[in-house]
């Protein structure tokens, strides 16, 4: 079973993909993750994330990046959505998200075109969202107590530019596939959001077999 969470920064959807895969024992891969890494071989190497060329050669970076802590940060945040906008970094890294996705088995996979572009015959789709507020809420909660100094104001700003980006950039916008189904988690706590996710895909599994 392949399960695709979409949705925009810190709505929820890699709390959701988490929990999903734990319930269903299915591997999930956070894409955000391999944008972010890029984002972050181009800061750490003074690349600049606009350049297309630059851009695609940080797609080249050591897997053993995938877990430095430094890819949570607002900067690689930041990096990873102008990077992600070259349609040549989007096709350096559609192979691994979609062998992923392909297992036996299967998985769960969150980022921004899952349902769209990576498994567009997935089994279930989610689209998580929150309102901006909320969203920003959230991260800032996230990174000061990583012991960031970063003002609310701040992460509200860098979340409605990060949405801009995403949502309007020609490749792979963020957008909510015509099949996915929407889970708003604004008024929701954690563990309600997770349980209704549950339920999503119990529905959705229920109408494939029953169809
Ligand atoms: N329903 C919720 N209510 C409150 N906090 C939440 C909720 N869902 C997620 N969070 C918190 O918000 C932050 C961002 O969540 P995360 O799942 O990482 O979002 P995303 O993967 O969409 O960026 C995390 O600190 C997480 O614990
Ligand atoms: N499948 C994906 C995942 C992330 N991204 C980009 O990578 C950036 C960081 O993604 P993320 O999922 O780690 O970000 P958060 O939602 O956790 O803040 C996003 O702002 C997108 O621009 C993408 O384009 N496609």
């Amino acid at each position: 079973m392949i399960i695709a969470v979409d949705g925009p920064a810190a709505s929820g959807k890699g709390t959701i993909a988490r929990a999903l895969a734990a319930h269903y024992a299915l591997p999930h891969l956070d894409t955000g993750l391999l944008y972010r890494a890029v984002g972050q071989t181009l800061i750490d190497h003074g690349g600049d994330p606009a350049d297309a060329k630059a851009a695609l050669a940080a797609c080249r970076f050591k897997d053993k990046l995938l877990v430095d802590p430094r890819l949570r940060d607002d900067a690689a945040g930041i990096a990873a959505s102008i990077v992600s906008t070259h349609p040549a970094v989007r096709a350096a890294l559609i192979d691994r998200q979609r062998s992923f996705a392909r297992q036996p088995g299967g998985a769960v996979l969150d980022g921004r075109d899952i349902g769209t572009v990576i498994a567009p015959d997935a089994d279930a789709k989610l689209f998580v969202r929150a309102t901006s507020q909320i969203r920003a809420r959230r991260r800032h909660n996230e990174l000061t107590a990583r012991g960031m100094a970063v003002t609310f104001d701040h992460v509200l700003a860098d979340i409605k530019a990060r949405d801009k980006r995403d949502s309007t950039r020609a490749a792979a916008p963020l957008r909510q596939a015509e099949d996915a189904v929407l889970l708003d988690t604004s008024y929701l706590s954690i563990e309600s959001a997770i349980h209704h996710a549950i339920d999503i895909v119990e529905q959705r599994l229920a109408a494939r077999t029953s169809g």
